[in-house]
């Protein structure tokens, strides 16, 4: 299923006075992609997900799924669209009072399927996610992993075309959070749905996402593949959303560089193969630089390992501009930042 937000308004009034949650949003989700939007708190996130689903109407703007604007739909036409799209929630949202299985089926009664059919979807739904012997427990009785999985298998339940999760895994653990993104991602290798994921984590954008908006203010102010955003954000609000050095780092007091030489500090990130590579080796060996390697990390992304590194360059100025240059050939993405020596 394909969603294509164009100018997408919407207002609340408030004691406070009206508040522009959205103000323009467009956006495009392409079919069987797994699409993240990120942002601060009051970015507008909820309400572009709830607009999408048409918990809310928006004041003015296009919303289509698969072409026909969802605005414009009332009644029979608007439910039969609403049951192609799941919803999975930050905080899960199960009934306490219902079994896991009675949660899975839910839907499936809302929706009139007969009793046998709803049986045989919820067992293998259930089985799906990995809960099978868990059918009759109660939610209070899950961890918030497998709360998070018959979330999931509920939202599956009507056999949607997309599903809209809203922060999934801000609640979880680190490794409870990888197993739920390993199944977001079955669901769409397997299953085929388009995945829109809201996200405030950059673990989500790196594990999952093809292509990612960032959105700040009611309008997205970045977008592009995941891949490209986490290695060189063009906006501050992805460069802070997705966890780059602001502006300058504090470090500890080291001797100065010699006379004629200076120190840069150097923000590094390479997806890839390059990352692969020896790149500061090969570096040092050609140039009459050091480098000293402040921090950093070698994680994956979508497969391929990719790489923050800090390091601080000592030597000449024009060797210094040369090893930059080279590792830019290399296809590193180089940031610079100020150091503020001493403690805090
Ligand atoms: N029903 C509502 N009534 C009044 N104001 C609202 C309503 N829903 C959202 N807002 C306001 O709209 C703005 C955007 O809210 P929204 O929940 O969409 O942001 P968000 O990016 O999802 O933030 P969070 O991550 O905190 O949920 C906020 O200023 C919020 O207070």
């Amino acid at each position: 299923m394909t969603v294509r937000l164009q100018g997408v308004h919407k207002g609340f009034v408030t004691e406070a006075g009206r508040i522009e949650a959205l103000r323009g949003l467009d956006l495009e989700v392409h079919a069987g992609e797994i699409y993240g939007v990120i942002g601060v708190s009051g970015a507008g996130k909820s309400t572009l997900v709830r607009c999408i689903n048409r918990l809310e109407r928006p004041d003015a703007g296009r919303i289509e799924v698969d072409g026909v604007d969802l605005a414009t739909l009332e009644g029979a036409e608007l439910r039969r669209v609403r049951q192609r799209i799941g919803m999975v929630f930050q905080h899960f949202n199960l009934l306490r009072s219902r079994t896991v299985a009675g949660n899975v089926a839910l839907p499936l009664e809302v929706t009139g399927r007969p009793r046998r059919e709803i049986q045989e979807r919820v067992a293998e739904l259930l089985e799906w996610v990995g809960l099978a012997g868990r059918a009759d427990s109660y939610p209070s009785q899950l961890s918030g992993g497998q709360k998070q999985r018959v979330g999931i298998a509920r939202a599956l339940a009507n056999r949607p075309d997309l599903l809209l999760c809203d922060e999934p895994t801000s609640a979880l653990d680190p490794e409870t959070t990888a197993s739920v993104l390993d199944l977001l991602r079955r669901v769409r290798d397997e299953m085929g749905l388009t995945i829109l994921i809201i996200t405030h984590e950059m673990a989500v954008v790196r594990a999952i996402c093809d292509r990612v908006a960032v959105v700040e203010s009611g309008r997205v102010v970045e977008e592009g593949p995941a891949a490209r955003m986490l290695v060189e954000p063009a906006s501050a609000a992805a460069r802070r959303l997705l966890g780059f050095a602001e502006g300058s780092v504090h470090l500890p007091e080291r001797p100065a560089p010699v006379p004629g030489e200076q120190a840069r500090l150097l923000e590094l990130r390479f997806v890839g193969e390059v990352a692969r590579q020896p790149v500061i080796t090969h570096l040092v060996r050609r140039f009459p630089v050091t480098a000293n390697i402040l921090g950093g990390q070698i994680d994956r992304l979508a497969g391929a390992p990719f790489g923050v590194l800090l390091v601080e360059l000592t030597g000449g100025e024009s060797e210094l501009e040369g090893a930059i240059a080279y590792l830019r050939e290399a296809g590193v993405a180089v940031g610079e930042l100020q150091k503020e020596v001493g403690g805090r």
